[in-house]
């Protein structure tokens, strides 16, 4: 059985990798508590937080971090026209820190997990929500919202999204792992049984082609989430107690032609190898759909890494993940989304890229009038979609000049 660490304060402090060359980006409507957490590993590398709602709140950043915020003010004043790209209540609005960031390694991650001080507050809350819970039910209250009684941070199920550990009961230190996985290469023509090839322990099977062994540049790490898995609100609502304890030691690439689900809590990606693909999309405020951001997001992605020979992992690492948010809610929101998904990914898996599409930003334009020729029969959204993407490469390519970060090339991590 694995379980959440609540001893990260006792997590060996590691040498931060890639210490000036990664960004970790918050998508935040709540408050930043959850840093506490995740100090060990974070405090030394630079933080990218978009506030989405109310740019009047103050969010709270804990002491010592090294940060960034931008509101959607200011995300209007950077961008003028073109922040409506840029989504409104929805975790696609991250993107807008992926944009602004110089560095040449994304790590982006929820703000959903807490501290153990903040599970003290939540443990007292709790105690006083059994007790109004316990008098609702003696008086016969049968339908009562699931949150806190009593404070916004204590949502319930979220207090649990905490540092995970691995079997041997260590706090999994995520960051260190995607780092592991993004400077090693991927193995996308072929398939290895034993998985990556290229970590501590591993190495390409007999009947291996030695001509594919070195592999090609890794674009996307994707990770995982112990708990809560990433289910969409029917799989969550037909199964409220599933949970994930099965803690996989492994790190795949997927291959190419084969597309996958991307989930933006647990994602770290090469910004000077993919940025322009990684585009959340429009979602959340005045949009027919969201929480689909992380999804087109991939897609887009696979097919122009597909395009370009560009590896993407998924596996390790795991976060520990107790969904804060509500599967009504949730279910709301994606509708659109799971019919309109069985148009889109056959749309994907049919897509394919000119040769004199050499460059991200030239595939994403490319795809993007495919996704108005042919998706804009599904939903004149996929028109406006489709603009937006355009839209998109146009502020990034502003606000990215030179095109690139420094160069950091694969090899063995
Ligand atoms: O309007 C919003 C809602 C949320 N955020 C921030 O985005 C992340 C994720 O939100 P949340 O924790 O509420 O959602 P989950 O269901 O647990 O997470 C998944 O939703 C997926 C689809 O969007 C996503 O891949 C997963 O992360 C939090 O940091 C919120 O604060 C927001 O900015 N605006």
């Amino acid at each position: 059985m694995v379980e959440p660490a609540t001893d990260t304060v006792a997590a060996t402090r590691v040498v931060p990798l890639l210490k000036d060359e990664l960004d970790i980006v918050i998508p935040t409507i709540r408050n930043l508590d959850f840093l506490e957490m995740w100090r060990p590993f974070f405090e030394p590398y630079h933080l990218i937080i978009v506030q989405d709602g109310d740019p009047s709140k103050v969010i709270k950043v804990p002491e010592g971090f090294d940060y960034e915020l931008y509101n959607r003010n200011d995300i209007n004043r950077i961008l003028g026209p073109k922040a409506s790209c840029i989504s409104f209540k929805d975790s696609a609005c991250r993107c807008f820190g992926y944009m602004v960031s110089k560095k040449k390694y994304i790590f982006t991650i929820d703000d959903d997990c807490f501290t153990d001080l903040i599970c003290c507050v939540i443990w007292v809350c709790l105690i006083l929500d059994l007790f109004v819970f316990s008098v609702l039910i003696n008086l016969q209250v049968n339908s009562v919202n699931v949150a806190c009684f009593f404070c916004k941070a204590c949502q319930w199920d979220s207090f649990n999204k905490i540092v995970a550990k691995d079997p041997s009961g260590k706090a999994i230190n995520a960051l260190e792992q995607h780092i592991k996985n993004i400077l090693s290469p991927s193995t996308p023509f072929f398939f290895n049984t034993l998985y990556d090839p290229y970590r501590d322990g591993a190495d390409f099977v007999r009947g291996y082609p030695f001509s594919l062994r070195e592999g090609v540049p890794t674009a996307v790490s994707h990770g995982l989430w112990l708990n809560i898995p990433d289910y969409d609100a029917p799989t969550q609502l037909v199964k409220p107690l599933e949970r994930n304890t099965r803690y996989v030691d492994a790190v795949l690439t997927i291959p190419k032609g084969t597309l996958f689900p991307m989930c933006g809590m647990n994602l770290c990606f090469d910004r000077d190898l993919i940025g322009p693909a990684m585009y959340f999309g429009l979602m959340g405020d005045g949009q027919p759909i969201g929480r689909y951001d992380d999804m087109w997001a991939g897609w887009c992605t696979k097919v122009i890494c597909d395009h370009l020979g560009l590896g993407v992992k998924t596996g390790l690492p795991y976060i520990y993940h107790s969904k804060a948010s509500n599967p009504f809610v949730n279910l709301k929101k994606e509708y659109k989304g799971i019919f309109w998904q069985e148009e889109i990914i056959p749309f994907f898996q049919a897509a394919t890229l000119p040769k004199d599409c050499t460059s991200v930003q030239k595939c994403y334009i490319e795809l993007s009038k495919q996704v108005k020729e042919k998706l804009g029969k599904v939903d004149p959204y996929f028109d406006k979609l489709a603009d937006a993407m355009v839209t998109w490469i146009e502020a990034w390519d502003e606000l990215n000049p030179s095109g690139s970060s420094a160069k950091v090339s694969n090899g063995k991590a």
